[in-house]
């Protein structure tokens, strides 16, 4: 039977955003599997419109007369969906399949189908990640490979067969219990494809790239949220899409309503970046959407998981909640060390080299710059920011032991240094670095001391203060303005 089916057709022509979140709703609603050709298609197409060859015009005429959302005719849909089947089921003999489970040798067909069919150019370029580009222009990248897999898979009737992925790549898990795994996809630059073989060689690298074991392993209506999740409004470096923003947002929200961003922490953070950009009111603010991705990561992926921490932590670095941004990057330390490095890691060694070399070095001369502003000078004389400073280098350590391959090299020391020595020495002496570790190996909590020094600083500083500022110079001390901020907290 060609075709998708009719009760999908009646929403085209898709002409504004809640024509094509009606079609999502209808097709999460049921009865049947949401259709992933269809709706990767569907995507892919207003993606497609509202992103690439635009002509960006300057006057004013021009934007009030572009089409604000391209209209998707039934045909056009229709004729790309038809082909897609066509490839699919001509190219695979189901009678050679006969299990009721799907074999290894099957889903290798499925891949090589979608990996034949692809011309061999730009790999790495926005926008190839649906259905609609492989269609229309044989490319995908690297999750379009794999979710092209599974969605041929569904049209073959193959419902064991779903999307696993991780934090960088791409997988498929199948058969009787869905622990069976296969690439079906590359990853990276210059590494040989793996396509065909099971993964349980790389999870025993304990490499980050595979999560060490605990992937997001999807269900159909995952694998809507990743094809939404992996929409890209990018136009150019500078500009997005307003429009296809804000359809992804609305489909992120369809489906957060639907508990199907529950166990995404990833789909979590890209929804916290939307909201950021544009709050929906009524809706959770950012913050508490990032901090439901960390909550989610702990309960289902045993906190395997680093992107949480650096959504969230990227998040309060451009709200200039230096102290906060730390706190969150030493918590995505405290998750790498827990992995060994290998060559296949590359994109998080960039997340923590730029979190290193860049951001912290340039919190550290951002608040000693900018002494009018005491909260952010009194980063520096704060022993909690201190420390978290040397948790994030200490779990990037714990990560390189025992890797195959380096992490630092002396670049990151002096940037380490540079950051640590702006804090004030009373302040590297304040902190408690080795927590005495009780039987069970659990560290004990010794809050009342952290509260207890702190406030031991903050007499220490006043009465320090007020000899400095006895002997300085009128106004220029930068400790006045942390004394003045003290005395109003005493008399707050
Ligand atoms: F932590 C913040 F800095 C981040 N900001 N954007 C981040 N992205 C954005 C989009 N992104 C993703 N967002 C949703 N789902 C997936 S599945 C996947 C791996 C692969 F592409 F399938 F191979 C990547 C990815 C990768 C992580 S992390």
């Amino acid at each position: 039977m060609a075709g998708f089916r009719d009760p999908a057709k009646k929403h085209f022509p898709l002409t504004d955003i809640s024509s094509v979140i009606n079609l999502f709703k209808e097709q999460l609603e049921g009865p049947d599997e949401p259709n992933l050709a269809l709706l990767s298609i569907v995507l892919g197409c207003i993606e497609n419109t509202l992103t690439l060859n635009r002509a960006i015009s300057t006057n004013e005429d021009d934007r009030l007369l572009r089409p604000i959302f391209p209209v998707v005719d039934l045909s056009t849909v229709d004729a790309l969906y038809t082909k897609f089947e066509t490839l699919v089921k001509g190219s695979v003999d189901l009678t050679k399949y006969t299990g009721t489970f799907s074999s290894r040798e099957l889903v290798k067909k499925i891949s090589d189908v979608i990996w034949s069919s692809l011309s061999r150019s730009f790999k790495d370029k926005a926008h190839l990640q649906s259905l609609y580009s492989f269609l229309t222009g044989n490319k995908l990248d690297c999750f379009g490979v794999a979710f092209g897999v599974v969605a041929a898979s569904q049209l073959l009737g193959r419902n064991d067969i779903h999307l696993s992925l991780s934090e960088d790549h791409a997988w498929v898990v199948f058969g009787e219990d869905g622990t069976d795994t296969a690439e079906v996809t590359w990853h990276g630059k210059g590494n040989e494809d793996k396509r065909g073989q099971s993964i349980a060689l790389s999870v025993a690298e304990k490499s980050w790239l595979y999560l060490n074991g605990h992937p997001v392993i999807c269900d159909r209506n995952m694998e809507v949220a990743a094809l939404v999740s992996a929409a890209n409004p990018s136009i150019n470096m500078m500009t997005d899409s307003i429009e296809m923003g804000a359809l992804q947002q609305e489909l992120l929200w369809l489906l957060y309503d639907k508990g199907h961003l529950l166990k995404y922490p990833m789909g979590l953070g890209n929804l916290g970046d939307l909201e950021e950009i544009s709050p929906n009111p009524g809706r959770p603010p950012p913050l508490a959407i990032f901090q439901e991705a960390i909550s989610s990561a702990i309960k289902y992926y045993d906190n395997h998981h680093v992107y949480p921490y650096t959504y969230m932590g990227g998040y309060l670095y451009r709200k200039r909640r230096y102290k906060e941004a730390i706190k969150c990057w030493a918590e995505a330390s405290n998750v790498i060390r827990k992995f060994n490095y290998t060559r296949e890691d590359e994109e998080i060694y960039k997340e923590f080299l730029e979190i290193s070399n860049e951001l912290i070095p340039n919190i550290v001369k951002a608040v000693s710059l900018n002494t009018t502003d005491r909260v952010q000078m009194n980063i520096l004389y704060n022993p909690e920011v201190y420390g978290d400073i040397l948790r994030f280098y200490d779990g990037i350590c714990e990560w390189e032991e025992g890797s195959s391959t380096p992490v630092l090299h002396v670049g990151w020391a002096q940037h380490l240094t540079f950051s640590l020595n702006k804090f004030d020495p009373r302040t590297r002496a304040k902190i408690d670095v080795g927590k005495d570790e009780d039987e069970d190996g659990e560290k004990e909590e010794n809050d009342e001391n952290d509260n207890e020094s702190e406030a031991r600083l903050k007499e220490e500083l006043k009465t320090d203060n007020r000899n400095k500022l006895l002997q300085s110079k009128e106004g220029k001390d930068p400790l006045k303005t942390v004394l003045e901020d003290l005395k109003k907290e005493d008399s707050s």
